[in-house]
């Protein structure tokens, strides 16, 4: 899709710029949910892994002011209903921009788009990465020459994912999962990922958790902190061991909402993953492998069975610039 452009009238056409940032997607390999907290999130501690899927955000100065967005045409044929992102102000690409604009005081004039890649309402980071990549896009636009932490705290701002999403790599999330710590993971850790033809819903998810939780008579602990033996395992890349230990609090909910899921984690089972995992609130389930070619070899044969599957590679770095283009 083409940028529609405002230009002054009878002027010459202004020269733009155009700052590309590109930012990945994320899966959670442990995630403990605590109590439900006044300010409507839960406490959690969560690993984060920033997975080989990135989401791409072109910002381009323009005349007049305002912000606009648009869906740029994806080559991975696999990203469901991408154009059910909204392209308005509720876009979390937009809230970025707004937000960069506010606290630099800068004029907004501003084209951003969005390439997707990471699957909407996905459980994995997606609307975090456009967020994440746009803080810095629009950091470089403007010259705003923010340091990392004052981005990670705009991040955090915007949601709980999005410093990760600025971050990358592997870290251990407190908090609501936006105080970071970088975690030791040389990795590689190689997965199939298995895309839904549907979304969850991130609050859903928590809540149908609170209610089973609720109807159990199960009132959660603080998290504590991440299993040591993840880490142990993410610094070793040691995929067995890893596998053995995979966690995910939201998952019965996921489930509960979405019982299709199980037959999913089922088939990752059959097929020889060693562990499948819904990521984050769900709906795409991760299914960790041995290596590389196990990876390639399991979204295969998911495909051949109907299934929108791919094999990605962890840790990716976090949030980047990819070009910088004066036209
Ligand atoms: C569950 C996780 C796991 O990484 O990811 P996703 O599955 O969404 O990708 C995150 O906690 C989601 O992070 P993010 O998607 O940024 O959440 P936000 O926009 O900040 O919050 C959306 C809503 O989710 C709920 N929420 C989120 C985080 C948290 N620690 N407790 C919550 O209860 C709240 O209802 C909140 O209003
Ligand atoms: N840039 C964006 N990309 C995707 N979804 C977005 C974006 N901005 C706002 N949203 C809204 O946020 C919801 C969840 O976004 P997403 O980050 O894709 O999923 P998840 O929170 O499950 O990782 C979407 O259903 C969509 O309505």
């Amino acid at each position: 899709m083409t940028p529609s452009r405002a230009t002054s009238e009878g002027g010459p056409p202004s020269r733009s710029r155009t700052v590309r940032a590109k930012a990945p997607g994320k899966l959670n390999v442990s995630f403990s949910v605590g109590p439900l907290r006044e300010d409507g999130y839960h406490s959690v501690a969560s690993a984060y892994l920033a997975v080989s899927l990135y989401e791409e955000v072109s910002a381009t100065s323009v005349d007049g002011d305002g912000i606009t967005v648009s869906l740029r045409a994806t080559d991975a044929p696999s990203v469901p209903f991408a154009e059910s992102m909204p392209l308005d102000e509720r876009n979390l690409a937009v809230r970025a921009a707004r937000l960069m604009a506010d606290v630099t005081e800068k004029p907004t004039g501003l084209h951003l788009e969005i390439t997707k890649r990471v699957p909407v309402a996905g459980g994995m980071g997606g609307g975090s990465a456009d967020a994440a990549a746009t803080l810095l896009a629009c950091d470089a636009l403007w010259g705003s020459g923010l340091s990392r932490e004052e981005l990670a705290h705009l991040a955090a701002e915007l949601g709980a994912d999005v410093p990760f999403a600025l971050l990358g790599g592997a870290a251990v999330g407190l908090g609501i999962g936006d105080e970071l710590t970088p975690a030791l993971a040389p990795g590689p850790l190689h997965w199939a990922l298995v895309l839904a033809d549907f979304g969850l819903s991130t609050p859903t998810v928590f809540s149908a958790l609170d209610r089973l939780r609720a109807a159990r008579g199960k009132t959660p602990e603080e998290p504590d902190g991440v299993d040591p033996r993840i880490l142990q395992a993410l610094r070793s890349g040691d995929a067995e061991a890893l596998a053995a230990v995979l966690r995910n609090d939201l998952q019965p909910a996921a489930l509960k909402l979405a019982p299709q899921l199980a037959d999913v984690i089922d088939q990752g089972a059959e097929y020889g993953a060693l562990a499948s995992l819904v990521s984050g609130s769900g709906p795409t389930v991760a299914m960790l492998a041995r290596d590389e070619e196990h990876a390639i070899e399991l979204a295969d044969r998911l495909a051949e069975a109907g299934q929108n599957s791919l094999a990605v590679h962890s840790p990716v770095h976090g949030a980047k610039i990819v070009s910088d283009l004066t036209r």
